[in-house]
């Protein structure tokens, strides 16, 4: 239908609250628009920041893209706003927080809550992949709840930058695929081993390669070298699904249609997300 006319957005059209937390480029608080009351989370990036990281262009591409993006997984970007010093990004805010909190608090997620989620991740992808977009590192930080628990994706921005070896070096390895720790082209096949890899810590509670050092994690990458521990009992049929996907040949992992349709999932996962 016709799009609402793009109205300017100001500071002064939102009540600040609290503090949500601090990515590279600045930080985000919990904000309510004045006249309609809606709550929304308010990304404050510094414009010295972005001139600094010569990454004008990157953000405004991000920005088109992520205003492009209508699914009921992933984040929304609602628009922007600036003045002199400081770009505002008006973002979707999940009253459920980050996923990563309920894994802790639960330390392994249900059969059916994990299918759900899977599910959720990989129409959220396949909706991406149909737009060309690439998802960056997916990993339980960069995973938020709405108000119904339903799983969104949130583009935590330095995406740009994390594109970048150094950034994910300095960040945990364990949900990197084999491909992209050996340096070696990578392309949109990461995220079926990315998903594999979330689908096991949903169920375990750990990573499946996890191990005390970056360089013990990267050996146990490239080995795949995955086993499933005894506690607790998780269906063949999942470990049938992480198996298909942790294929270090990335051509051989299990696509996006085929997770769909996976007998584990169409068992297991609650289609409304
Ligand atoms: C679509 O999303 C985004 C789009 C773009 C950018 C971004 O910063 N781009 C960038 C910046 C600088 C240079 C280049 C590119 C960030 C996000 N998204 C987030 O940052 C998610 C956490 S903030 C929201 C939010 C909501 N709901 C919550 N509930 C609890 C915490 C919480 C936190």
């Amino acid at each position: 239908g016709q799009e609402s006319p793009k109205r300017e957005w100001s500071l002064r059209d939102f009540e600040i609250g609290k503090p949500l937390g601090k990515g590279k480029f600045g930080r985000v608080y919990v904000a309510r628009e004045a006249k309609s009351k809606y709550i929304v989370a308010l990304k404050v990036i510094f414009k010295e920041q972005i001139e600094k990281y010569k990454i004008q262009h990157q953000l405004r591409r991000e920005m088109e893209i992520q205003t492009s993006l209508r699914h009921p997984n992933i984040l929304r970007l609602y628009g922007w706003f600036h003045d002199d010093e400081r770009i505002f990004l008006i973002l979707e805010y999940a009253h459920g927080g980050e996923l990563y909190g309920l894994l802790r608090k639960t330390n392994y997620l249900s059969e059916k809550q994990a299918a759900t989620y899977i599910l959720s991740l990989t129409q959220a992808l396949a909706y991406c992949h149909e737009k060309n977009v690439i998802h960056r590192d997916i990993k339980p930080e960069n995973l938020l709840l709405d108000h119904e628990g339903r799983l969104k994706i949130a583009d935590f921005g330095w995406s740009v930058q994390s594109r970048s070896k150094r950034q994910t070096m300095c960040g945990t390895l364990d949900y990197l695929a084999p491909e992209m720790v050996e340096n070696r082209p990578h392309d949109y096949a990461v995220d079926n081993w990315t998903l594999g890899i979330l689908c096991y810590e949903f169920l375990y509670g750990v990573p499946p390669f996890e191990a005390e050092s970056q360089t013990d994690t990267f050996r146990r990458i490239i080995k795949v070298d995955l086993s499933f521990p005894s506690e607790p009992q998780a269906s063949a049929e999942a470990k049938h699904l992480i198996t298909r996907l942790l294929v270090k040949d990335s051509s051989k992992r299990l696509s996006l249609q085929r997770i769909m349709e996976h007998p584990w999932i169409v068992k297991n996962a609650d289609p409304s997300g």
